[in-house]
Protein backbone atom coordinates (compact mmCIF):
# COMPACT_ATOMS: atom_id res chain seq x y z
CA UNK A 1 0.00 0.00 0.00
CA UNK A 2 1.43 3.43 -0.99
CA UNK A 3 0.69 6.75 0.30
CA UNK A 4 -0.55 5.84 3.52
CA UNK A 5 -2.62 8.85 5.16
CA UNK A 6 -5.31 9.24 7.69
CA UNK A 7 -8.34 12.01 8.29
CA UNK A 8 -5.95 14.35 10.25
CA UNK A 9 -3.59 14.41 7.33
CA UNK A 10 -5.76 15.45 4.89
CA UNK A 11 -6.92 18.92 3.31
CA UNK A 12 -9.24 19.42 0.61
CA UNK A 13 -8.84 22.10 -1.40
CA UNK A 14 -11.77 24.68 -2.36
CA UNK A 15 -13.56 25.42 -5.55
CA UNK A 16 -15.02 28.56 -6.89
CA UNK A 17 -18.49 28.90 -4.55
CA UNK A 18 -21.92 29.09 -6.45
CA UNK A 19 -24.45 29.43 -3.85
CA UNK A 20 -25.33 32.71 -2.00
CA UNK A 21 -26.20 30.68 0.80
CA UNK A 22 -24.52 28.19 2.52
CA UNK A 23 -28.62 26.70 3.16
CA UNK A 24 -28.52 26.27 -0.54
CA UNK A 25 -26.58 23.02 -0.04
CA UNK A 26 -27.87 19.72 0.31
CA UNK A 27 -26.45 17.08 2.40
CA UNK A 28 -29.38 14.65 1.65
CA UNK A 29 -28.42 11.13 0.49
CA UNK A 30 -30.11 7.94 -1.34
CA UNK A 31 -28.91 4.93 0.25
CA UNK A 32 -31.02 2.21 -1.35
CA UNK A 33 -33.89 2.63 -1.97
CA UNK A 34 -34.57 5.48 0.64
CA UNK A 35 -33.25 8.79 0.70
CA UNK A 36 -31.74 10.35 4.46
CA UNK A 37 -31.04 13.55 5.73
CA UNK A 38 -27.26 13.27 5.96
CA UNK A 39 -24.76 10.49 5.16
CA UNK A 40 -24.13 9.86 8.60
CA UNK A 41 -25.36 6.95 10.52
CA UNK A 42 -24.92 6.33 14.49
CA UNK A 43 -22.95 3.23 15.17
CA UNK A 44 -25.21 0.10 16.33
CA UNK A 45 -23.86 0.07 19.56
CA UNK A 46 -25.62 -0.26 22.73
CA UNK A 47 -24.56 3.17 24.18
CA UNK A 48 -25.22 5.10 21.17
CA UNK A 49 -28.64 3.35 19.99
CA UNK A 50 -31.82 2.17 21.35
CA UNK A 51 -35.78 2.00 20.35
CA UNK A 52 -36.17 5.22 21.32
CA UNK A 53 -33.24 7.49 19.29
CA UNK A 54 -33.91 4.89 17.01
CA UNK A 55 -37.66 6.25 16.22
CA UNK A 56 -36.36 9.67 16.22
CA UNK A 57 -33.96 9.32 13.66
CA UNK A 58 -36.42 7.45 11.33
CA UNK A 59 -38.68 10.10 12.13
CA UNK A 60 -37.00 12.87 11.22
CA UNK A 61 -35.77 10.99 8.00
CA UNK A 62 -31.76 9.87 9.41
CA UNK A 63 -30.55 6.81 8.86
CA UNK A 64 -29.97 4.35 11.92
CA UNK A 65 -29.10 0.74 12.37
CA UNK A 66 -30.44 -0.67 15.32
CA UNK A 67 -27.31 -2.98 16.99
CA UNK A 68 -28.10 -6.80 17.82
CA UNK A 69 -27.48 -7.30 21.35
CA UNK A 70 -31.01 -7.60 22.67
CA UNK A 71 -32.37 -10.48 20.21
CA UNK A 72 -35.29 -11.21 21.66
CA UNK A 73 -36.37 -7.78 20.93
CA UNK A 74 -35.71 -7.48 17.17
CA UNK A 75 -39.39 -8.95 16.02
CA UNK A 76 -41.14 -6.87 17.93
CA UNK A 77 -38.84 -4.05 16.95
CA UNK A 78 -39.84 -4.48 13.24
CA UNK A 79 -43.38 -4.63 13.97
CA UNK A 80 -43.63 -1.33 15.88
CA UNK A 81 -41.48 0.64 12.99
CA UNK A 82 -43.49 -0.30 10.58
CA UNK A 83 -47.03 -0.25 11.92
CA UNK A 84 -45.74 3.73 12.74
CA UNK A 85 -44.86 3.75 8.73
CA UNK A 86 -40.99 3.99 9.78
CA UNK A 87 -38.10 1.88 7.95
CA UNK A 88 -36.42 -0.93 10.05
CA UNK A 89 -33.02 -1.45 10.09
CA UNK A 90 -31.60 -4.23 12.15
CA UNK A 91 -28.09 -5.76 12.79
CA UNK A 92 -27.78 -9.83 12.77
CA UNK A 93 -24.25 -11.63 14.08
CA UNK A 94 -22.80 -15.20 11.80
CA UNK A 95 -23.90 -17.72 14.57
CA UNK A 96 -26.49 -20.56 14.05
CA UNK A 97 -29.43 -19.07 16.16
CA UNK A 98 -29.12 -15.80 13.40
CA UNK A 99 -29.86 -18.10 10.59
CA UNK A 100 -33.34 -19.24 12.30
CA UNK A 101 -34.36 -15.86 12.98
CA UNK A 102 -33.57 -14.62 9.13
CA UNK A 103 -35.96 -17.15 8.72
CA UNK A 104 -38.69 -16.81 11.21
CA UNK A 105 -38.57 -13.21 9.70
CA UNK A 106 -39.43 -14.75 6.60
CA UNK A 107 -42.47 -17.12 8.38
CA UNK A 108 -43.83 -14.12 9.74
CA UNK A 109 -43.71 -12.11 6.64
CA UNK A 110 -41.53 -9.38 7.99
CA UNK A 111 -38.77 -7.71 6.24
CA UNK A 112 -36.66 -5.38 7.12
CA UNK A 113 -35.60 -2.60 5.14
CA UNK A 114 -32.30 -2.50 6.08
CA UNK A 115 -29.90 -5.75 7.18
CA UNK A 116 -26.39 -5.35 8.62
CA UNK A 117 -24.52 -8.08 9.14
CA UNK A 118 -22.39 -7.08 12.07
CA UNK A 119 -19.28 -8.84 12.90
CA UNK A 120 -15.66 -8.29 13.67
CA UNK A 121 -13.49 -9.87 10.77
CA UNK A 122 -16.44 -9.62 7.83
CA UNK A 123 -13.51 -10.81 5.04
CA UNK A 124 -15.27 -14.81 5.74
CA UNK A 125 -17.34 -17.81 5.24
CA UNK A 126 -19.50 -16.95 7.99
CA UNK A 127 -20.37 -13.38 6.70
CA UNK A 128 -20.75 -14.79 2.56
CA UNK A 129 -23.31 -17.90 3.87
CA UNK A 130 -25.47 -14.88 5.84
CA UNK A 131 -25.68 -12.78 2.61
CA UNK A 132 -26.96 -15.64 0.69
CA UNK A 133 -29.17 -17.00 3.47
CA UNK A 134 -31.14 -12.93 4.02
CA UNK A 135 -30.65 -12.90 0.19
CA UNK A 136 -32.85 -16.37 -0.03
CA UNK A 137 -35.42 -15.87 2.24
CA UNK A 138 -35.74 -11.86 2.45
CA UNK A 139 -34.91 -10.74 -0.98
CA UNK A 140 -36.27 -7.33 -0.66
CA UNK A 141 -34.25 -6.39 2.29
CA UNK A 142 -30.97 -4.10 1.65
CA UNK A 143 -27.90 -6.17 2.77
CA UNK A 144 -25.02 -4.12 4.40
CA UNK A 145 -21.82 -6.53 5.28
CA UNK A 146 -18.86 -5.97 7.40
CA UNK A 147 -16.63 -4.97 8.73
CA UNK A 148 -13.97 -5.24 5.87
CA UNK A 149 -10.67 -2.94 5.02
CA UNK A 150 -9.66 -4.64 1.83
CA UNK A 151 -10.71 -4.45 -1.90
CA UNK A 152 -10.51 -8.31 -1.89
CA UNK A 153 -13.20 -8.75 0.93
CA UNK A 154 -15.50 -5.97 -1.10
CA UNK A 155 -15.19 -7.40 -3.55
CA UNK A 156 -15.99 -10.89 -2.41
CA UNK A 157 -18.95 -9.38 -0.15
CA UNK A 158 -20.81 -7.68 -3.37
CA UNK A 159 -20.39 -10.81 -5.55
CA UNK A 160 -22.24 -12.91 -2.81
CA UNK A 161 -25.15 -10.63 -2.66
CA UNK A 162 -24.46 -7.68 -0.08
CA UNK A 163 -25.71 -4.70 -1.25
CA UNK A 164 -23.52 -2.39 0.59
CA UNK A 165 -20.46 -3.24 2.74
CA UNK A 166 -18.86 -1.85 5.94
CA UNK A 167 -15.16 -0.72 5.80
CA UNK A 168 -13.27 0.07 9.09
CA UNK A 169 -10.59 -2.37 11.07
CA UNK A 170 -9.85 -0.93 14.57
CA UNK A 171 -10.50 2.78 14.12
CA UNK A 172 -12.89 2.98 16.86
CA UNK A 173 -11.83 5.38 19.64
CA UNK A 174 -13.35 2.01 21.77
CA UNK A 175 -11.07 -0.25 19.97
CA UNK A 176 -8.16 -2.33 21.03
CA UNK A 177 -8.74 -5.13 18.01
CA UNK A 178 -5.08 -2.98 16.68
CA UNK A 179 -3.15 -3.27 20.05
CA UNK A 180 -4.41 -6.45 20.81
CA UNK A 181 -4.06 -8.38 17.64
CA UNK A 182 -1.91 -6.07 15.38
CA UNK A 183 -4.34 -5.98 12.69
CA UNK A 184 -6.56 -3.29 10.78
CA UNK A 185 -7.23 -0.23 9.60
CA UNK A 186 -6.16 2.20 12.81
CA UNK A 187 -3.92 4.66 11.93
CA UNK A 188 -4.76 4.89 8.05
CA UNK A 189 -8.68 4.38 7.80
CA UNK A 190 -9.03 7.21 5.20
CA UNK A 191 -6.29 5.48 2.84
CA UNK A 192 -8.04 2.08 3.45
CA UNK A 193 -11.63 3.68 2.41
CA UNK A 194 -10.07 5.33 -0.83
CA UNK A 195 -8.22 1.81 -1.66
CA UNK A 196 -11.34 -0.61 -0.97
CA UNK A 197 -14.00 2.45 -2.83
CA UNK A 198 -11.44 1.93 -5.88
CA UNK A 199 -12.76 -1.81 -5.76
CA UNK A 200 -16.61 -1.31 -4.93
CA UNK A 201 -19.33 -1.30 -7.43
CA UNK A 202 -22.13 -0.53 -4.92
CA UNK A 203 -21.81 1.85 -1.33
CA UNK A 204 -19.70 1.66 0.93
CA UNK A 205 -20.14 2.63 4.73
CA UNK A 206 -16.77 4.00 6.23
CA UNK A 207 -16.75 2.97 10.02
CA UNK A 208 -15.01 4.54 12.56
CA UNK A 209 -12.29 7.19 13.21
CA UNK A 210 -13.92 10.02 12.45
CA UNK A 211 -13.26 12.59 15.75
CA UNK A 212 -14.68 15.75 13.86
CA UNK A 213 -17.35 16.89 11.28
CA UNK A 214 -14.78 17.47 8.93
CA UNK A 215 -14.18 13.90 8.64
CA UNK A 216 -17.40 13.27 7.30
CA UNK A 217 -17.01 15.48 4.18
CA UNK A 218 -13.66 13.83 3.48
CA UNK A 219 -15.00 10.38 4.03
CA UNK A 220 -17.52 11.22 1.21
CA UNK A 221 -14.43 12.48 -0.68
CA UNK A 222 -12.98 9.03 -0.35
CA UNK A 223 -16.06 7.18 -1.74
CA UNK A 224 -18.26 7.01 1.28
CA UNK A 225 -21.59 7.22 0.68
CA UNK A 226 -22.51 7.06 4.69
CA UNK A 227 -20.55 7.24 7.29
CA UNK A 228 -21.07 5.40 10.47
CA UNK A 229 -20.04 7.29 13.93
CA UNK A 230 -19.79 5.99 17.35
CA UNK A 231 -18.02 8.35 20.13
CA UNK A 232 -19.35 11.90 18.46
CA UNK A 233 -22.95 9.94 19.40
CA UNK A 234 -22.28 8.36 22.49
CA UNK A 235 -22.55 12.03 24.89
CA UNK A 236 -26.16 12.97 24.07
CA UNK A 237 -28.89 13.20 26.55
CA UNK A 238 -30.67 10.25 24.64
CA UNK A 239 -27.26 8.63 24.30
CA UNK A 240 -28.61 5.09 25.99
CA UNK A 241 -25.10 5.24 28.05
CA UNK A 242 -25.33 5.90 31.49
CA UNK A 243 -24.62 9.14 32.86
CA UNK A 244 -22.16 10.06 35.58
CA UNK A 245 -21.21 13.47 37.35
CA UNK A 246 -17.06 13.76 38.10
CA UNK A 247 -15.65 17.28 39.98
CA UNK A 248 -19.00 18.96 38.65
CA UNK A 249 -19.19 17.86 35.06
CA UNK A 250 -21.42 15.11 33.26
CA UNK A 251 -20.30 12.10 31.59
CA UNK A 252 -21.55 9.26 29.74
CA UNK A 253 -20.35 6.01 28.95
CA UNK A 254 -19.51 4.52 26.17
CA UNK A 255 -18.02 0.86 25.56
CA UNK A 256 -16.67 -0.79 22.88
CA UNK A 257 -19.41 -4.05 21.39
CA UNK A 258 -16.43 -6.36 21.80
CA UNK A 259 -15.86 -5.42 25.21
CA UNK A 260 -15.89 -6.73 28.80
CA UNK A 261 -18.84 -4.85 29.59
CA UNK A 262 -20.99 -5.69 26.27
CA UNK A 263 -19.90 -9.54 26.93
CA UNK A 264 -20.68 -9.88 30.28
CA UNK A 265 -17.25 -12.14 30.35
CA UNK A 266 -13.63 -11.59 29.56
CA UNK A 267 -13.09 -13.67 26.26
CA UNK A 268 -11.84 -12.91 23.23
CA UNK A 269 -11.99 -8.80 24.45
CA UNK A 270 -11.06 -5.70 21.94
CA UNK A 271 -13.04 -2.84 23.09
CA UNK A 272 -12.75 -0.80 26.03
CA UNK A 273 -15.12 1.50 27.86
CA UNK A 274 -14.46 5.08 28.20
CA UNK A 275 -16.47 8.45 29.46
CA UNK A 276 -17.62 11.44 26.93
CA UNK A 277 -18.30 14.56 28.24
CA UNK A 278 -22.25 14.98 28.25
CA UNK A 279 -23.02 17.70 25.34
CA UNK A 280 -27.19 17.88 25.62
CA UNK A 281 -29.73 17.31 22.62
CA UNK A 282 -28.78 14.47 19.70
CA UNK A 283 -31.15 17.11 17.57
CA UNK A 284 -28.19 19.88 17.87
CA UNK A 285 -25.11 17.64 16.89
CA UNK A 286 -27.36 16.54 13.58
CA UNK A 287 -27.90 20.28 13.20
CA UNK A 288 -24.54 21.24 13.46
CA UNK A 289 -23.24 18.60 11.32
CA UNK A 290 -25.90 19.24 8.26
CA UNK A 291 -24.63 22.86 8.48
CA UNK A 292 -21.21 22.02 8.57
CA UNK A 293 -21.58 19.48 5.42
CA UNK A 294 -23.72 22.33 4.05
CA UNK A 295 -20.63 24.52 4.14
CA UNK A 296 -18.40 21.73 3.10
CA UNK A 297 -20.36 21.24 -0.16
CA UNK A 298 -20.03 25.48 -0.57
CA UNK A 299 -16.22 24.94 -0.30
CA UNK A 300 -16.34 22.15 -2.71
CA UNK A 301 -17.99 24.20 -5.43
CA UNK A 302 -21.35 23.00 -5.67
CA UNK A 303 -24.90 22.37 -4.01
CA UNK A 304 -25.34 18.70 -3.75
CA UNK A 305 -22.67 16.19 -1.47
CA UNK A 306 -21.36 14.93 -5.24
CA UNK A 307 -19.68 17.76 -5.36
CA UNK A 308 -17.53 16.57 -2.82
CA UNK A 309 -16.06 13.45 -4.19
CA UNK A 310 -14.31 15.25 -6.68
CA UNK A 311 -12.64 17.61 -4.90
CA UNK A 312 -8.86 18.30 -4.59
CA UNK A 313 -6.99 17.44 -1.81
CA UNK A 314 -3.51 17.69 -0.20
CA UNK A 315 -1.20 15.60 2.68
CA UNK A 316 -0.59 17.96 5.16
CA UNK A 317 0.62 15.40 7.65
CA UNK A 318 -0.20 15.47 10.68
CA UNK A 319 -0.35 19.54 11.27
CA UNK A 320 -3.87 20.58 10.32
CA UNK A 321 -4.61 21.05 14.28
CA UNK A 322 -1.75 23.07 14.80
CA UNK A 323 -2.11 22.56 18.23
CA UNK A 324 -6.02 23.42 18.04
CA UNK A 325 -8.87 21.14 19.65
CA UNK A 326 -12.21 21.56 18.49
CA UNK A 327 -13.61 21.42 22.12
N1 LIG B 1 -15.07 -2.67 13.54
C1 LIG B 1 -14.17 -3.24 14.27
O1 LIG B 1 -12.97 -3.00 14.16
C2 LIG B 1 -14.55 -4.25 15.29
C3 LIG B 1 -15.84 -4.34 15.72
N2 LIG B 1 -16.19 -5.22 16.71
C4 LIG B 1 -17.60 -5.27 17.11
O2 LIG B 1 -17.74 -6.12 18.24
C5 LIG B 1 -18.92 -6.91 18.14
C6 LIG B 1 -18.57 -8.34 18.33
O3 LIG B 1 -17.91 -8.81 17.16
P1 LIG B 1 -17.61 -10.36 16.92
O4 LIG B 1 -16.69 -10.84 17.99
O5 LIG B 1 -17.19 -10.56 15.53
O6 LIG B 1 -19.06 -10.96 17.07
P2 LIG B 1 -19.53 -12.31 17.67
O7 LIG B 1 -19.08 -12.41 19.07
O8 LIG B 1 -20.99 -12.42 17.39
O9 LIG B 1 -18.74 -13.33 16.77
C7 LIG B 1 -19.18 -13.67 15.52
C8 LIG B 1 -18.66 -15.02 15.11
O10 LIG B 1 -17.42 -14.84 14.47
C9 LIG B 1 -16.39 -15.53 15.20
N3 LIG B 1 -15.25 -14.64 15.19
C10 LIG B 1 -15.11 -13.45 15.80
N4 LIG B 1 -13.93 -12.90 15.52
C11 LIG B 1 -13.31 -13.78 14.70
C12 LIG B 1 -12.06 -13.80 14.07
N5 LIG B 1 -11.18 -12.82 14.25
N6 LIG B 1 -11.77 -14.86 13.29
C13 LIG B 1 -12.64 -15.88 13.12
N7 LIG B 1 -13.82 -15.92 13.70
C14 LIG B 1 -14.16 -14.89 14.49
C15 LIG B 1 -16.97 -15.80 16.57
O11 LIG B 1 -16.46 -16.97 17.15
P3 LIG B 1 -15.41 -16.91 18.35
O12 LIG B 1 -15.82 -15.80 19.27
O13 LIG B 1 -15.51 -18.25 18.98
O14 LIG B 1 -14.07 -16.68 17.71
C16 LIG B 1 -18.43 -15.98 16.27
O15 LIG B 1 -18.72 -17.27 15.84
C17 LIG B 1 -19.56 -6.56 16.80
O16 LIG B 1 -20.58 -5.61 17.04
C18 LIG B 1 -18.44 -5.93 16.01
O17 LIG B 1 -18.90 -4.95 15.12
C19 LIG B 1 -15.27 -6.02 17.30
C20 LIG B 1 -13.96 -5.96 16.95
C21 LIG B 1 -13.50 -5.11 15.87
N1 LIG C 1 -12.30 -3.04 17.69
C1 LIG C 1 -13.51 -2.69 18.16
N2 LIG C 1 -14.26 -1.86 17.40
C2 LIG C 1 -15.47 -1.59 17.88
C3 LIG C 1 -15.94 -2.09 19.10
N3 LIG C 1 -17.18 -1.65 19.28
C4 LIG C 1 -17.47 -0.90 18.21
N4 LIG C 1 -16.44 -0.85 17.37
C5 LIG C 1 -16.33 -0.12 16.11
O1 LIG C 1 -16.11 1.27 16.38
C6 LIG C 1 -17.00 2.04 15.56
C7 LIG C 1 -17.23 3.43 16.13
O2 LIG C 1 -16.02 4.17 16.08
P1 LIG C 1 -15.87 5.66 16.61
O3 LIG C 1 -14.44 6.00 16.33
O4 LIG C 1 -16.81 6.51 15.83
O5 LIG C 1 -16.19 5.70 18.05
C8 LIG C 1 -18.22 1.17 15.50
O6 LIG C 1 -19.12 1.51 14.49
C9 LIG C 1 -17.60 -0.22 15.32
O7 LIG C 1 -17.27 -0.50 13.99
C10 LIG C 1 -15.10 -2.93 19.86
O8 LIG C 1 -15.43 -3.38 20.96
N5 LIG C 1 -13.88 -3.20 19.34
Amino acid sequence: MENVFDYEDIQLIPAKCIVESRSECDTSVTFGKHTFKLPVVPANMQTIIDEKVATYLAENKYFYIMHRFNPETRVSFIKDMHAKGLIASISVGVKEEEYDFVEELAQLDLTPEYITIDIAHGHSNAVIRMIQHIKTHLPESFVIAGNVGTPEAVRELEHAGADATKVGIGPGKVCITKIKTGFGTGGWQLAALRWCAKAATKPIIADGGIRTHGDIAKSVRFGASMVMIGSLFAGHEESPGTIVEQDGKLFKEYFGSASEFQKGEKKNVEGKKMFVQYKGALQDTLTEMEQDLQSSISYAGGTKLEAIRTVDYVVVKNSIFNGDKTY
